[in-house]
């Protein structure tokens, strides 16, 4: 929890979260920031906000305090997303100051009348509104719907050529050292990209879409620096960030890493062994892979290796005639997340009928996922030396048409 001075006039406020699932169901590991801007001219707006857990509004009204503004002096709420993790503060605010009007997009306004009711005055903006703020401060606004919500904007303060970007371009993690990308040499930052990868696909990745249009809008701004809610603020690295969010986007379009991630369930090891096979030849491969288990592991850490690979490989068994459940689980939940045009391979075992390949082929349909799949390999019970050796070759053609495709 700290300020940090960004020029004249305009400081951050962030208040660090830890130990709590996001939206109530992604594993932060290094937790996650929450930002909040103030732009001061003759009047004060505040950009954004914190989440309205306890205690998180009373840390950002202390961080007021160590600014020395008075809270009651604030004219303007710009919420450029009305997700509760930036807004719901506005609860406690509201107990304490009553005379402030809020600026949004039409459709934030729905949303903060459906959160926080219809007493404060609102003024709808859109990508030619202006609010001067006195004093040499002016905000301009480019609406950038469903990035994340259909509500989101982006606030540009001009004479700073500050973009006040809420969830485009923010990342988990939390920062002892600095809030801004300077303080950090380009290896620590490389540190960080699993937790901007972490955050694009858990959180954004459905919207790449409106990602990449919300991109092409910035184009058109001088920016000087991008003040995200979430994560570093980009200085040295915005254009660096752009390029990132762009490729991560384009990641859905199958422009992924050349990477494989092996995904797999087992009951009684009969498929874990030839997991253990791949394995042993993925490592000799000198391909980056990662590997994960069903259900141990997270559905945010099993989406933030997917999204970035290029290359899937599925392994599990035949339960109650389809899938291994929490197989069927965590692709229903990365089929909805739209981690689209993979390169996959399917195998395991089955004991009378099979099934589970019926129940891939269906959620791969229904979620029109455009996954290109190499054959399958099903083996009844224990796999023999033949079926281990059919599987590694169906990975060697996977890891060549990774490769091709890279
Ligand atoms: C609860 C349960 C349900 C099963 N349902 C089916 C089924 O519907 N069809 C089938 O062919 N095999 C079925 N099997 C058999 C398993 O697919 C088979 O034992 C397989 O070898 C398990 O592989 P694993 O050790 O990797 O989990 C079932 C097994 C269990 C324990």
């Amino acid at each position: 929890m700290k300020t940090v001075n960004l020029g004249q006039g305009i400081e951050q406020l962030t208040v660090d979260i830890k130990d709590i699932l996001f939206e109530g169901l992604w594993e932060m590991p290094k937790g996650v920031t929450l930002n909040s801007y103030i732009v001061k001219g003759d009047e004060i707006a505040i950009i954004d906000g914190v989440c309205g857990w306890e205690g998180v509004p009373e840390d950002l009204f202390k961080l007021f305090d160590q600014l020395d503004i008075d809270i009651k002096k604030v004219k303007y709420l710009v919420l450029n997303h009305l997700e509760p993790d930036h807004s719901g503060w506005i609860t406690e605010f509201k107990k304490m100051h009553t005379d402030f009007e809020v600026i949004c997009t039409d459709k934030g306004a729905e949303l903060y009348k459906a959160f926080f009711g219809e007493d404060e005055v609102i003024h709808v903006v859109n990508d030619t509104s202006e609010i001067n703020l006195g004093a040499g401060k002016v905000l301009k606004f480019l609406t950038t719907p469903h990035v994340h919500w259909p509500d989101a904007m982006l606030t540009y303060e001009v004479s700073s050529g500050i973009l006040f970007s809420c969830d485009a371009f923010g990342m988990f993690g939390t920062f002892e050292q600095s809030t801004i990308d300077d303080a950090y040499t380009d290896l620590e930052i490389k540190a960080y990209q699993r937790e901007i990868n972490r955050y694009y696909s858990n959180i954004i990745g459905a919207f790449s879409p409106f990602v990449l249009k919300a991109i092409e809008k910035c184009k058109g701004l001088d920016i000087k620096m991008i003040a995200p809610g979430h994560g570093l603020i980009w200085h040295q690295r915005k254009d660096w960030i752009l390029e990132t969010y762009t490729h991560l986007a384009n990641n859905q379009k199958g422009d992924a890493e050349e990477e494989i991630t092996l995904l797999w369930g087992s009951m009684y090891g009969m498929t874990e062994e030839v997991v253990m096979a791949v394995e042993e030849k993925l490592k000799k491969s000198e391909i980056k892979y990662y590997v994960h288990r069903v259900p141990e592991t997270s559905w945010g850490e099993i989406l933030t290796s997917v999204w970035t690979s290029k290359g899937i490989i599925l392994a599990m068994p035949t339960y109650e005639y389809k899938m291994f459940p929490p197989m069927a689980a965590a692709l229903e939940e990365i089929g909805k997340k739209k981690a689209h045009g993979k390169i996959a391979f399917r195998f395991g075992s089955y004991g009378w009928s099979g099934g589970a390949q019926k129940e891939l082929d269906e959620i791969h349909e229904k979620l029109r996922m455009g996954w290109n799949f190499v054959a399958p390999y099903e083996f009844k019970g224990r796999a023999k030396q033949e079926d281990i050796e059919h599987v590694l070759r169906q990975v060697d053609v996977l890891i060549e048409k990774v490769k091709e495709n890279s």
